[in-house]
């Protein structure tokens, strides 16, 4: 994979311990940049995979000394590898892609001694309902913000490493306290995998024919429902008083919209007190969805989109245009996703389903680089 971002700046060979989604796409990613990758798991058949679809090569006794370890285990055995694999190579930066960054900070911390300079904790904000390294992508990151959590003692050297890591995969960094990451992260991404899993488990004893019923409204709200039951118990309770603070603010609200529903149920729709809730409700709902930067919700059922990773500079989305233009194929729709302080964009373009194929293949041939989704 080539990225339309500054040369790469890693400094190889890296090491990834742990070769399921999140390893496995960072060594395709790596390995597509031209870094060397060596690989080690806990299952062998994971590292099998992961070395068979390109993503490095097994870590062994004869391999020169990694410069870089990036820990993509579980979270409740990340603080524990890390540990391990400071004192294993004493000469690398280690880093950890984990959901949750307080409990490895304070190990790494408590227990790292010196090396807790060589040890800087991150989190890409990338992923999928799905596990393993069957489900990786060397372009997960492309696009996606990074997390760079320095540790108290962290060096320069380690800091400017695990930046350029992010970077050369085509990720974002964002620099954050491990706290400050956790509670962000409570709202944005534990927060609503709690809030899918509910609804979605609502229908474990549906009616076949209230199923059939279901919309996009539904599959918007329950995509991640998909998830990995054991490593989102592993990322829920390492995470959990941040949380629990979310939920119960949730809950608060939850209690309102009954109150409001019970006074309608009892006492007619128009009854006072009915009504105005459920509309503050859906206000309260309007004005926290329109702060979500770059939202995507998605193109209209009836187009296909075509996801292009776009350079951030003058011109670049002028000549996506033009290209598709070229190509004879109308733009139906157009949402551009994009963070603050980042180098690329990604533009999904929607066009007519049976446009999408010859406009990859075209916008391909002219040098654009393709996100698969
Ligand atoms: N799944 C997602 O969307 C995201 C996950 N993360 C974080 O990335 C990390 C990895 O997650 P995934 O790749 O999704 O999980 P995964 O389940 O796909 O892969 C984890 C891999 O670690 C291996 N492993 C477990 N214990 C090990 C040990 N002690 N030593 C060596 N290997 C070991 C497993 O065999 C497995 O292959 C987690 O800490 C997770 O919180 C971060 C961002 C997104
Ligand atoms: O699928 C999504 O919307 C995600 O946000 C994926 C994700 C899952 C877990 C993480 O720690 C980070 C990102």
């Amino acid at each position: 994979m080539t990225l339309p971002t500054s040369p790469v700046a890693t400094v190889g060979p890296v090491k990834i311990v742990g070769t399921g989604l999140l390893g496995t796409s960072l060594g395709l990613a790596l390995r597509g940049a031209g870094v060397a990758v060596q690989l080690t798991d806990a299952s062998p058949s994971a590292l099998a995979l992961a070395r068979d679809l390109g993503a490095g090569t097994p870590a062994g006794e004869e391999d020169p000394e990694p410069a870089l370890v990036v820990v993509a285990t579980p979270p409740d055995v990340a603080a524990g590898t890390v540990l391990a694999q400071l004192a294993a190579h004493p000469a690398a930066v280690v880093t950890d892609v984990a959901s949750v960054k307080l409990r490895v900070a304070s190990a790494v911390e408590a227990d790292g001694g010196a090396a807790a300079a060589r040890y800087v904790g991150s989190h890409p904000m990338a992923g999928r309902e799905r596990s393993g390294p069957a489900a990786a992508h060397g372009d997960l990151f492309a696009g996606r913000p990074w997390v760079i959590v320095p540790g108290a003692h962290s060096g320069d050297d380690a800091l400017v490493a695990v930046r350029n890591l992010a970077a050369d995969v085509g990720a974002a960094p964002v620099t954050l306290g491990a706290e400050e990451h956790d509670d962000a992260v409570a709202l944005v991404s534990h927060l609503p995998q709690v809030a899918a899993s509910l609804v979605a488990a609502r229908l474990q004893d549906a009616p076949p024919d209230a199923l059939g019923l279901a919309g996009q409204g539904l599959r918007d709200v329950t995509r991640i429902a998909a998830s990995d039951p054991q490593l989102w118990a592993t990322i829920l309770a390492g995470n959990a008083a941040p949380v629990a603070r979310a939920l119960r603010e949730l809950r608060d609200d939850v209690d309102a919209v009954l109150e409001a529903l019970e006074t309608a149920a009892d006492a007619g729709p128009s009854a006072p007190g009915s009504t105005g809730p459920l509309a503050r409700l859906v206000a309260d709902g309007n004005a926290g969805v329109s702060r979500i930067p770059g939202k995507h919700g998605g193109p209209p059922r009836r187009y296909g989109a075509v996801t292009v990773l776009i350079p951030d500079e003058p011109g670049a989305l002028g000549r996506l245009f033009g290209d598709v233009g070229e190509a004879g194929i109308n733009i139906e729709d157009l949402q551009l996703e994009h963070s603050a302080g980042q180098k690329v964009g990604l533009a999904v373009v929607s066009v007519v389903p049976s446009a999408v194929a010859p406009l990859e293949k075209e916008l391909q041939e002219r040098g654009w680089h393709l996100v698969v989704r």
